[in-house]
């Protein structure tokens, strides 16, 4: 029996996107806020299908490529963080830590399920969101996926997930 194992890596030019956040870290240090060129780059793992593929990567490339996009020119902040809140109403989206304050318009914000907005959980929540938008096509005999977040140049928070782990 063959020892091969295969993956197929999309990492386009266009997998960037301009979005601004700030973390904690350290207890409670909070940064300010800034912007960054993030780059995105994604594996997925498993056997060879019909077509000797083990997934189409225009396919995969494509569902980056939205995710991208859907991140592209916002504000990036979290939902589940203990210190920073979030709330909204109509019209503007407002994030405090402690004394500080941040006023947004909806429109500009995205708020994702993480923690903290660092690369390692925009990775994860990428991930995630391709494996549900791709589930469809590729079947369930993947192995697994790797969504890998640039901040700064070669600053690198990567997430795996086994191909089941699809919320
Ligand atoms: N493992 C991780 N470490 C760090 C993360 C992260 O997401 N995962 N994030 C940060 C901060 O967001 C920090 O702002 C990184 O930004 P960067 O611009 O690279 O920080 P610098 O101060 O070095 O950048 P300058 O180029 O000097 O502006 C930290 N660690």
């Amino acid at each position: 029996m063959s020892q091969a194992t295969f993956r197929v890596d999309v990492t386009k030019e266009q997998f960037v996107f301009s979005a601004a956040h700030f973390i904690t870290f350290a207890g409670d240090i909070c940064e300010r806020l800034h912007g960054h060129n993030y780059g995105v780059r994604a594996s997925v793992g498993g056997p060879l299908d019909e077509n000797r593929y083990v997934v189409d990567f225009i396919a995969l490339r494509d569902a980056i490529l939205h995710e991208t996009l859907t991140l592209d020119h916002h504000v990036i902040l979290p939902n589940s963080h203990p210190e920073i809140k979030i709330t909204s109403d109509d019209k503007e989206t407002t994030a405090t830590f402690r004394d500080r304050r941040w006023v947004f318009p909806n429109e500009d914000c995205v708020i994702l399920p993480v923690i903290n907005t660092t690369a390692e959980e925009i990775a994860r929540v990428i991930a995630q969101r391709v494996m549900v938008r791709t589930r469809d096509q590729f079947g369930d005999a993947i192995d697994w996926i790797e969504v890998a977040v640039d901040e700064n140049h070669g600053q690198w928070g990567v997430c795996r997930l086994p191909w089941q782990a699809a919320e």
